[in-house]
């Protein structure tokens, strides 16, 4: 029996050994990739900085000054070049860089190709298309020719793609110029953004704060005033999470409403979590102008992807009079949000009611079942896709959570889980979630087209156009908290796992009123309330937006229901 003892721990012994010097030698390659790439992503910043310095001082500060519909007027009249545009917003871009580290390349191919747009322009027969020479920038992730989508994996460093997405093709037709790459979460499965390549990237607003994730760096550059218009990417709140944190304005749309041929994924091969690319702004005017452009030439994509089926922009569904009926709550019934976003809630309730729309109280059924099956679906192989993947790499700590549970293999968990639950229930939750065979993985689908169908029936019964709801659980947190505070994405993977189109749209900032209920009132129950509560304290200033969301190919209520609360919030 000894002997077989000794054998074992020898054999476990050897087997750690090999794996350590492994990765030590695995660390020690990536290193100088990554030294590299900072080398040459600082060479490249200089560069994009000689590039917005050529441009005249005052001229380019009356440019920087333009909002999107200004801008986009003067380069349709001629009044300012794609090339003064694209010189002005490298300029933009490098400050905000500056300040919040959320560029990872500027794409410097930009000026050239607005000097070719500017030269077409010439010819008097030349129709300028609806959004000509206005600036773009992009998630890392999206695959533009020529340029790295690392997810913020060192591995995947100097390995550019070899084509544009078919979306990308389809923005430079409407007379887009991606200019810039932006900062990503390592696997993009986190709500904060930092990788060990390109480091983390922080809030414009408060730099010991995370700007969010995954499209956390689009959410900096944006909020920093360094883009006008960006894309990103969203599978559990990566659109959403960041416009909350950074006071911008974005939305994710239903899968099909965009082609996704020719485009990457964070985790390939997850078919009940619908991820979808789309826009974030500086406000929801410029995310309704761009949808309007894009989706009503989206035969463009359809033509290229006969996945993506030709639903056209739905103008009467966007501009009509009848008053909308709204279904809200301030709390999902798992996880209560801090108080700032349960006043913005109320809020936006009000504004939508003095504008004549009906807005009811609505409870979202079964939140826990809804995160066990999300996280069952979304990492349906027990995250061991992903885990491969960082195993092969240097691995961010701000992500050391999520790490960890994939590491415990699932039977491990579940065993844990129950005696975790006794003390710690929504812990238990969690340690329950991963899937232990396909036969349960079937049974999750099932459950999963089962709550669509009930979540649906029950707005169908009220009458409800869309949801109104907070965007998260708290404030912009430190860059260390999401990955504590997993399970904070209730209030964004469920319009993932309903396939909803959702947005948010910056609504206030958290006051001292705010802060002083939080103190007194706001639970403590177990740890995760106690981490939220803690990281909150301090966030007086930070903006706060609320969510709307509507089934698919609704999109459009959501972008009035939301265009409606900025109008009466800015009166414009
Ligand atoms: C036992 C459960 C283990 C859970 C491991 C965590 C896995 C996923 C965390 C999900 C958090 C989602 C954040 C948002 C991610 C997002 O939308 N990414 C966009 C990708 O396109």
């Amino acid at each position: 029996m000894l002997f077989y003892v000794v054998l074992l721990l020898l054999g476990a012994g050897a087997y750690y050994y090999h794996f350590k010097t492994n990765r030590k030698k695995i660390i020690e390659r990536l290193e100088t990739v990554v030294q590299r790439r900072r080398d040459d992503l600082a060479k490249n910043v200089q560069e994009a900085k000689r590039i917005g310095d050529k441009l005249d001082a005052t001229r380019r500060d009356w440019i920087a000054g333009l909002d999107f519909e200004q801008l986009q007027g003067e380069l349709q009249r001629g009044h300012v070049s794609a090339v003064e545009a694209v010189r002005t917003y490298f300029y933009k871009g490098v400050l905000a860089h500056q300040k919040t580290n959320a560029v990872t390349a500027f794409i410097l191919e930009a000026e050239q190709q607005a000097e070719e747009m500017d030269e077409k322009a010439k010819s008097p027969s030349y129709v300028k298309p609806p959004m000509f020479g206005i600036p773009l920038s992009l998630k890392e992730c999206l695959k533009v020719k020529g340029y790295d989508t690392t997810r913020g994996f060192v591995q995947d460093a100097y390995r550019p793609s070899t084509e544009d997405s078919i979306q990308i093709e389809h923005y430079k037709k409407l007379g887009l110029i991606p200019f810039c790459q932006t900062n990503v979460p390592q696997s993009l499965l986190s709500y904060n953004c930092s990788n060990p390549l390109f480091g983390t990237t922080t809030n414009p607003y408060d730099s010991t704060r995370t700007c969010g994730g995954s499209s956390g760096g689009e959410g900096a550059l944006i909020g920093a005033k360094g883009s006008l218009i960006g894309i990103g990417t969203d599978v559990g709140g990566s659109v959403r999470i960041p416009c909350h944190f950074t006071g911008t304005a974005g939305l994710k749309p239903s899968k099909m409403r965009f082609a996704h041929r020719g485009g990457g994924a964070s985790v390939p091969g997850k078919p009940m979590i619908d991820a979808n690319d789309g826009p974030m702004a500086q406000d929801v005017k410029t995310n309704v102008e761009f949808l309007r452009n894009v989706w009503g030439d989206i035969d463009f994509q359809s033509d290229r992807d006969p996945y993506c089926p030709p639903v056209h922009w739905n103008e009467s569904l966007y501009a009509s009079e009848k008053k909308l009926r709204v279904g809200y709550y301030i709390d999902d019934g798992w996880f209560t949000p801090t108080p700032a976003l349960q006043r913005a809630v109320l809020e936006a309730k009000k504004h939508l009611e003095a504008a004549g729309h009906t807005v009811v109280p609505f409870y979202p059924p079964r939140l826990t079942e809804v995160i066990q099956l999300y996280f069952r679906a979304v990492c349906l192989d027990g995250g061991q896709y992903v885990l491969n993947k960082l195993l092969k790499d240097i691995i961010e700590p701000t992500i050391n959570m999520q790490v960890t549970l994939w590491m415990i293999p699932t039977w491990v968990q579940r065993a844990l889980s129950y005696p975790i639950s006794l003390v710690f229930p929504r812990m238990g939750v969690l340690m329950s979630s991963l899937t232990r065979d396909t036969f349960e993985l079937r049974e999750a689908y099932a459950d999963i087209e089962a709550y669509r169908e009930e979540y649906v029936g029950l707005m169908m019964k009220d009458n409800l156009d869309v949801i109104l709801c907070p965007a998260s659980i708290m404030p912009a947190p430190q860059h260390d908290i999401p990955s504590k505070v997993l399970c904070g994405v209730s209030y964004t993977c469920l319009y993932n796992l309903l396939d909803f189109g959702a947005g948010v749209v910056p609504v206030t900032k958290v006051s001292k009123a705010d802060e002083e209920k939080l103190i007194n009132e706001y639970p403590e129950t177990d740890k995760w309330y106690q981490i939220t509560k803690k990281a909150t304290i301090g966030a007086i200033g930070m903006p706060i937006g609320v969510q709307v969301a509507a089934p698919p190919f609704r999109e459009e209520a959501v972008l009035r229901a939301m265009r409606e609360i900025e109008i009466a919030i800015h009166g414009k």
